[in-house]
């Protein structure tokens, strides 16, 4: 991270950065004039934010400053919170999801959500993963098996979990419990993977397999990750959004957040001056 960068390498930077190639992955999330409302409370200001495939995208900002939000406004599950008002539309491969025809099941079965805790059903680490799919009316045993197996090993706990498929959930370190619910995201074929802090109860140890999981996972879904660890957003992510008071400040590749940030308050918020 670099602490100040003076005006000179500024200009000079910004001018490589506007040569940079053009960005030629497709947008899954277009976010429009998004505005949010808890009764009174303006949560969300104006926010515009296109998030790409193949993509790990980082929302950071100080607490309180819309970041959670803006997460759960993305697969509608904000709207189970009472006195909610939206404006604005969030277009998710190319349909608004606020649109009165949207289906609102469909996008819960292509958008999967890990929460801060890990939050395995008190049930066994098979039935955990197989929920999903039974929702969506899969029943055939063998068929079920595949899609475990196949799950477990994507969020990289197979081998750990293997020989006590049978066993309650709650019998799992903190760490694997949330790489089951990671499995259980990946159970239902996402397309996007939205990670609201998903390390923030694990220590070293685990973090680092979610963070490194999070890196193998982007070859084949889009990720958005709310964090407050900076490190781990300049670790893991492409693109970073820096939220402050319900408004994005600044969007843009997570290397040039980082290092050559263009607004004064991302700056002071990344070398910790507030926050
Ligand atoms: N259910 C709710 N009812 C009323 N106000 C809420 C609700 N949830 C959040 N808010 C308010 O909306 C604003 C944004 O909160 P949000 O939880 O999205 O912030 P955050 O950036 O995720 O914070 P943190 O980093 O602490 O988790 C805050 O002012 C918060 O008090």
């Amino acid at each position: 991270m670099v602490k100040s960068v003076s005006l000179e390498v500024r200009q000079e930077r910004n001018e490589q950065v506007a040569e940079a190639p053009v960005q030629d992955k497709k947008v899954v999330y277009d976010t429009r004039g998004l505005n949010l409302w808890y009764g009174n409370t303006h949560a969300l200001k104006d926010i515009k934010l296109e998030v790409h495939e193949n993509e790990v995208t980082a929302i950071i900002g100080p607490s309180g400053c819309g970041k959670s939000t803006y997460i759960k406004t993305l697969n509608r599950m904000v709207e189970l919170v009472p006195e909610v008002k939206i404006t604005g539309e969030i277009i998710y491969r190319d349909k608004n999801i606020f649109d009165r025809s949207y289906r609102v099941e469909e996008l819960r079965t292509r958008v999967g959500m890990v929460f801060q805790k890990p939050n395995p059903f008190p049930k066994s680490i098979f039935e955990n993963v197989a929920y999903g799919p039974k929702i969506h009316g899969i029943r055939d045993k063998k068929t079920l098996n595949e899609i475990v197996e196949k799950s477990l090993r994507g969020a990289a706990i197979w081998d750990e979990v293997k020989d006590r498929l049978h066993e309650n959930a709650y019998g799992l370190s903190g760490g694997q419990q949330q790489r089951l619910c990671i499995a259980r995201a990946l159970a239902i074929e996402p397309d996007v993977i939205l990670m609201d802090e998903p390390t923030s109860a694990l220590d070293p140890k685990s973090t680092l397999k979610v963070e490194e999981l999070v890196q193998e996972l982007k070859s084949n879904y889009s990720i958005m990750i709310v964090t407050h660890n900076m490190q781990q957003a300049a670790r893991i992510s492409d693109k970073t959004a820096f939220f402050l008071n319900g408004e994005v400040v600044e969007f843009d590749a997570t290397d040039k957040i980082f290092s050559n940030p263009s607004d004064k308050r991302t700056e002071d918020y990344i070398t910790g001056r507030f926050g």
